[in-house]
């Protein structure tokens, strides 16, 4: 079956539209529904010189592979690329709600998303701290991050929290969670029935045996021995300076590390660009880039391209698409 995939513009003023509108319809065997509004898309393409005639959407039509089909979101307000604009926000919002909701009843095989400017959508009043926990509120689920790189896969135990939230939020309950949903997904996807997943601890040097922290004997390393019984291959709490160093990562399948900003510099050093985020944990797939709004870049055409390719193909892959060719 030809898979029909959503893909959200994101924020109006950033470059998720750039991006969408230097996709061409034959670069996947699939049926892309690109959402947002058509005088946002009509008038950037317009500023980058390339062309926008993508038919309208129509659920009712069959699907059919290598086509781009668009449907429009009416915005609040006239867009200017690198200008924010909080009227805006319901919009950025509107067009995730259709995407998940379609993926839930069918209509898409998956959601791939441009990115949204968060900060704007706190200032519309609405508390927002991305996608990842956005989508887990409208469909249900744990959501769990991971982004993917050519040769690294790196999740994380919490989502967007201040670093100060980030100790009460590691519990043995969310930790083994958060390590069964990255065993079930990693092994499926994958088609591994031990995937190897490598954990870091809080602290530094993994809390030093008890010296500079005690998360790592009390919460973490109890969570990690639980879902070893369970034949997790966990292995941890390690060191997250030295985890990271080829020797250790030789082998391994994926990376749990404790919070945001412990892992994704490390991913994002060896792969930025063309790396995936893949929410794990949600009843649906969505995957998105590994990039933000690059508003500077908005309506320049020096926007690359290369992390939504990479996600638009990881949604296809986690669809199955791949085992049907
Ligand atoms: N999936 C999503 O919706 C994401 C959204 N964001 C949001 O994006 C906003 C801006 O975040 P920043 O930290 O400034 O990160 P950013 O990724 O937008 O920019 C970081 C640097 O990378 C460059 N860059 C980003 N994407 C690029 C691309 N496709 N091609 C070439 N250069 C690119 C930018 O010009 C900038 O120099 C924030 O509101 C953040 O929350 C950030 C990450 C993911
Ligand atoms: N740094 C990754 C990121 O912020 C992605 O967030 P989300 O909007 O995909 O939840």
């Amino acid at each position: 079956m030809i898979p029909r995939l959503a893909v959200t513009s994101g924020e109006p003023a950033g470059i998720g539209p750039d991006l969408l509108l230097t996709l061409s319809p034959a670069e996947f065997p699939a049926e892309l529904v690109v959402m947002g509004d058509r005088h946002l898309f009509a008038d950037r393409a317009a500023q980058l010189g390339v062309a926008f005639d993508w038919p309208d959407y129509d659920p009712q039509q069959p699907t059919a592979a290598g086509v781009i089909r668009f449907h429009h979101h009416p915005l609040a307000q006239p867009a200017r690329a690198g200008h924010l604009d909080a009227h805006n926000a319901r919009y950025v919002l509107a067009m995730l709600d259709s995407a998940a909701d379609g993926c839930v009843q069918g209509a898409f095989a998956a959601m791939v998303t441009a990115p949204v400017q968060k900060s704007v959508i706190n200032e519309a009043g609405i508390a927002f701290s991305g996608h990842t926990e956005y989508l887990a509120e409208r469909v249900g689920g744990h959501p769990v991050m991971m982004l993917a790189a050519d040769q690294l896969r790196v999740a994380l135990a919490t989502t967007h929290l201040p670093l100060s939230a980030v100790p009460a939020a590691i519990t043995y309950d969310t930790l083994l969670q958060v390590l069964r949903i990255l065993h079930a997904d990693l092994a499926r996807w994958l088609k591994k029935s031990q995937p190897r997943i490598l954990v870091t601890g809080l602290n530094p040097h993994a809390g030093e045996s008890g010296h500079l922290g005690r998360e790592e004997i009390e919460v973490i390393g109890p969570a990690l021995e639980q879902a070893r019984s369970e034949g997790i291959q966990a292995i941890g709490p390690l060191p997250a300076d030295t985890l990271f160093t080829p020797t250790h990562l030789n082998g391994a399948d994926a990376v749990l590390a404790m919070y945001h900003d412990q892992g994704l510099p490390v991913l994002k050093y060896a792969g930025f660009g063309e790396a995936v985020n893949i929410t794990l944990g949600l009843p649906i797939i969505r995957t998105s880039v590994d990039h933000g709004t690059a508003l500077s870049l908005a309506g320049t055409g020096r926007a690359q391209g290369g992390s939504l390719r990479a996600a638009i193909r990881a949604a296809l892959s986690l669809t199955g698409a791949d085992d049907a060719t």
